[in-house]
């Protein structure tokens, strides 16, 4: 067998491969393939704004020497190759080419693997698989092929398992998927054949190297070192200086002139812009900090009356007074004061307001006047960061989350106990586990909860959060002993608000919904294929040419730096910013920009939660978004200032089809979903109560699911209907301990921890291996108390040891009753999450291509221009999501997809897969069991990211099964 995925009988291949090098003219192309997708974008709403002539120069393509019609090699390559289905819609060329075009456009451009660098995807990012209903419609019952399979025995129709470090597939066996009888078929030929010495033909070698899978960092969502207190030491009262103003750092410019100043003067050299943006406490003088004081004495007086005030009558005069106070605000914007009043008068409420318009402020003034604290419950830790350090100084906030020093966390601790912090910002991580609960005593009252971008409860939202299922109101109610829910959203269909609003048990009457979209945008939208000389273009030209400041957003971290790198060699300052750039550049960054030192910012979508610059005066999407909640939450972060502001789409189909496909990354199976239930609720029942543990990396190859998708799932565990385990932080287990002191067997007799090690390890080239959950359990031990152990012997100079193999850690509460129908209701569950998120992507494509081709202008669109027809679809879409046009512009059929499949397999005979693996392969799409490094060798690597995914699964579950048939004869 051909171990050598990149020699996978590509001479017999139904579609040729890409990269030969042409030596034959190309072949008449049919009829059908006058409309390339491709050569859409020669017509002349291709060119984007006023595109000088040089860049439209490229305007014909050239033919590829990848593409179909240009290898004469390829003993099939003489018949044209497009799928029949025209899966781009287009409009046909305008211009009368030299030659025609097929239809496999840049397919080496699309064969990014899914975990090159797609910027950190959403916890709810993980697909499924249609295949569970596909497979059902082909009325084939998959269900529990093989409910409670004792691991240690695999069935006589099983394959031994791989060793997956040497080769590429999963520990899913090809017979998993397959039906019932054809398992018998099977099941015969494989003795048959063992004892004939045959090695089954669909059996992943050990031959295949397979590079080691490259892991995460460890950290969760909450990545970032968050100092306590951060608004300690602010300055008082500066916010109205410093919001609402058209420069957001006009307070720290103050401070940072005053410092020059004195500096000039002859002053002290050493002083520091402390790092909230204005001066160290110590370095104001001695004067104004006394009338400082006076002042904020005087103030603090004047806001208790004002609070009294609304306790005693929470009048709209009272109200705005508290607020002048506070904000420095004359007036309230539009929904605040309904949805404040609501918090006020104990009513759980729904607020929906466009991005910038406030949301904030509906919970800092209520947290004032309610006599508990306010919790509220965000995303992200530079949110929360960024929301802490928003607040007024009047109004104490603190902040929890996993990142924390435990000193910092008793800080924040001890400052809620004694009662200095009114606002406490958590994340959903840590919002209701045990540590969590242990911080309320009797004496901390919680008056209101908050919930901050509640759509991350609903699984049909753009950015659901497996975490935000611990938000439901009966829990709040039961574990905290709060009552009124405030949850905040600026992008929630009307689908997502129902799913938020039982969750939290918020009545329809308390919905306060204003328009999601601020009417100051500019929208546009250009077909491009040429998408960085375009940009180029876009920012030299007007009205974006007089933009001081512009958000650049694109989908990859690469994109980012290469786009930053071409702008400023063309003399634009420009930076770029994405997760992958340690925390410290970042932020500078972000000061940059707001200071207006550098005009553009290239991002990914890690740019922007929080950012409060309100002059951006464009945002241009050089990525097509995933949804149009995810459009308009980003364009929402130009014009916060309430000036027209440009957001320009730069749309090109390669981006689509890239990003359709990942939305296929994640998917499971339901025997993949079966068989990791079995291997969490483990048979050995002496586990039930105590720690268990799943290493990752082996978790995630085992199973082909990435991390995300097994810590979704464990998460479903513990926070479905039913808690069946509980989810305890994540360790490396496997420790190997070396003893210099003590013997061990002595320093046994004094240390219970070490007796227990010495009972469980095993002995390896004079050091000790142990597994830490194991040791842990055998003496009742947490993992945290025996890790505390070893640290101390370490400090005293008894140990030293090393630590490996992340792993999730839980102790199981409950087991399920059936494994099998639990099995089918979470792959399901992730299925429809999948459904959904392509649905949404396509709407997202389909508003911006009947932009550019459909739009009739009549309404006030023109040019490139199309406030109207977006605005329409974006609040149609809001309205009611089901109204929406969906239709997808994927191919359906290809006449070729299945000959390729079939040689595909007989080129990798020795390498198991499901249908799920070698749709993933004909898409370019990298899993945990079938790496990007090892599989993207071969020529059917994303060769067919046009066709819809599903339809690839089935023809690949129909070549699998004949595969299988043939082999078991
Ligand atoms: N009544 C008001 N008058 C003037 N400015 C206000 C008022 N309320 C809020 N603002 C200002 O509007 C800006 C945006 O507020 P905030 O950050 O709360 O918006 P948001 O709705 O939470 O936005 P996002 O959804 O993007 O997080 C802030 O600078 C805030 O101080």
């Amino acid at each position: 067998m051909e171990s050598d995925s990149d020699s996978d009988g590509s001479h017999i291949s139904a579609t040729p491969p890409r990269d030969l090098k042409p030596s034959s003219p190309p072949p008449p192309p049919p009829e059908k393939s006058q409309s390339h997708p491709r050569s859409a974008f020669l017509s002349s709403k291709s060119r984007i704004l006023s595109k000088p002539p040089s860049s439209r120069s490229n305007s014909i393509p050239k033919p590829k020497n990848h593409s179909p019609q240009s290898n004469a090699t390829v003993s099939k390559a003489t018949r044209p190759d497009p799928p029949p289905s025209d899966p781009f819609p287009f409009p046909p060329p305008a211009s009368t080419l030299p030659f025609k075009i097929h239809r496999w456009p840049s397919i080496q451009n699309i064969a990014v693997s899914a975990s090159d660098s797609l910027e950190t995807l959403p916890a709810g990012y993980f697909s499924k698989s249609s295949s569970f209903s596909r497979i059902r419609r082909a009325s084939i019952d998959f269900d529990c092929v093989e409910a409670y399979p004792d691991p240690s025995s695999p069935s006589p129709a099983l394959i031994p398992r791989p060793d997956v470090e040497t080769g590429g597939g999963s520990d899913c066996l090809v017979e998993d998927w397959l039906p019932a009888e054809l398992k018998d078929e099977v099941a015969v030929s494989s003795a048959k054949s063992a004892k004939a010495g045959k090695k089954h033909s669909n059996l992943i070698g050990g031959n295949v190297p397979m590079p080691p899978v490259k892991l995460r960092k460890c950290g969760g969502g909450e990545g970032n070192f968050v100092k306590l207190n951060l608004n300690r030491n602010k300055r008082k009262f500066m916010n109205k200086n410093r919001r609402g103003n058209r420069n957001s750092s006009g307070g720290r410019k103050y401070y940072r002139s005053k410092k020059k100043l004195k500096t000039e003067r002859g002053g002290n050299e050493t002083e520091s812009v402390c790092e909230e943006g204005g001066l160290a406490p110590d370095s104001i003088p001695q004067q104004n900090q006394n009338k400082e004081t006076q002042r904020t004495k005087i103030n603090s007086e004047l806001v208790e009356e004002a609070v009294l005030a609304v306790r005693n009558e929470a009048s709209d005069e009272n109200l705005v007074k508290l607020l002048r106070l506070t904000h420095g605000y004359s007036s309230f914007r539009e929904g605040q004061l309904e949805a404040i009043k609501m918090v006020l008068s104990g009513k759980s409420s729904m607020l929906v307001l466009p991005t910038g318009a406030g949301k904030s402020l509906c919970y800092q003034l209520p947290a004032l006047v309610l006599p508990g604290i306010t919790l509220v419950v965000s995303p992200l830790v530079a949110l929360m960061i960024d929301q802490l350090k928003q607040l007024p100084p009047m109004i104490h906030g603190g902040l929890i989350c996993s990142t924390q020093k435990p000193e910092e966390v008793s800080e924040t601790v001890r400052r809620l106990q004694e009662g200095t912090i009114k606002v406490l910002f958590v994340s959903p991580e840590r919002f209701l586990n045990v540590e969590f609960l242990s911080i309320f005593s009797a004496t901390v009252v919680i008056s209101l909860v908050v919930v901050d971008e509640a759509h991350c409860i609903s699984e049909w939202s753009h950015n659901f959060r497996p975490s935000y299922m611990r938000l439901r109101a009966s829990l709040l109610k039961a574990k905290l002993n709060a009552d009124c829910i405030l949850a905040m959203t600026a992008t929630a269909t009307t689908t997502t608000l129902h799913a938020v609003m039982s969750a939290l048990e918020i009545p329809s009457t308390n919905l306060i919904q204003k328009a999601q979209l601020r009417n100051n945008f500019q929208l546009s939208v250009s077909l491009s294929r040429n998408r960085m000389k375009d940009l180029l273009v876009l920012i030299k030209s007007s009205p974006l040419k007089e933009v001081q400041s512009i958000i650049i957003y694109c989908k990859f971290q690469f994109e980012t730096d290469t786009i930053s790198k071409y702008l400023r060699d063309n003399n634009v300052s420009a930076k770029s910013y994405h997760s992958g750039i340690p925390a410290k550049d970042r932020s500078r960054t972000q000061e940059l920009f707001c200071d207006n030192k550098i005009r553009v910012v290239v991002a990914t979508v890690a740019f922007g939660m929080g950012l409060d610059k309100s002059d951006v005066g464009a945002v241009v999407h050089y990525s097509l978004p995933e949804s149009l909640e995810e459009y308009v939450q980003e364009i929402g972060r130009a014009g916060r200032d309430g000036r027209l502001s440009y957001c320009h789409l730069l749309l090109d189909s390669d981006t689509y089809f890239k990003l359709r496909s990942l939305m296929f990354s994640d998917g499971v199976d339901n025997y993949t979903v079966n068989k990791f239930l079995c291997q969490v609720f483990t048979n050995d029942k002496t586990l039930r109560g105590k720690i268990c543990s799943l290493v990752k990396d082996s978790a995630s190859r085992n199973f082909d699911m990435k991390d995300e998708v097994v810590l979704t799932l464990l998460t479903y565990l513990e926070l479905g209907e039913v808690q069946y385990l509980r989810l305890l932080p994540q360790l490396n287990v496997t420790c190997t301990l070396s003893f210099h002191k003590t013997p061990p067997a002595l320093l046994a007799e004094q240390d219970v921890v070490i007796a227990a090690i010495l009972k469980k390890c095993e002995i390896k080239e004079g050091q000790y291996v142990f597994d830490i959950p194991t040791a842990a359990n055998s003496i009742g031990f947490t993992t945290t108390d025996l890790s505390n152990q070893l640290l101390s012997l370490k400090l005293k100079g008894e140990v030293t040891y090393e630590l490996k193999d992340q792993a999730f850690c839980y102790t199981i509460v409950e087991v399920p009753a059936n494994l099998c129908s639990l099995s089918a209701h979470l792959t399901k569950w992730l299925t429809d999450i999948e459904s959904c998120k392509v649905r949404k992507l396509d709407t997202m494509f389909n508003a911006a291509i009947f932009a550019v081709n459909e739009c009739k202008k009549a309404s006030g669109c023109s040019g490139v221009q199309h406030t109207s027809c977006l605005q329409r679809k974006i609040l149609d879409y809001f309205n009611d999501e089901d109204n929406c046009d969906v239709t997808t512009k994927m191919g359906q059929s290809s006449p070729f997809l299945r000959a390729d499949i079939k040689v595909f397999l007989q080129g990798n005979s020795q390498a198991k897969f499901t249908p799920r693996a070698v749709a993933r392969i004909m898409h370019g799409i990298g899993s945990p069991a079938y790496p990007s490094t090892v599989w993207s060798k071969t020529h059917f690597w994303g060769r067919y990211t046009q066709l819809d995914f599903l339809v690839v699964m089935e023809a690949a579950k129909a070549e699998l099964i004949n595969f299988v048939r043939k082999d078991a004869v």
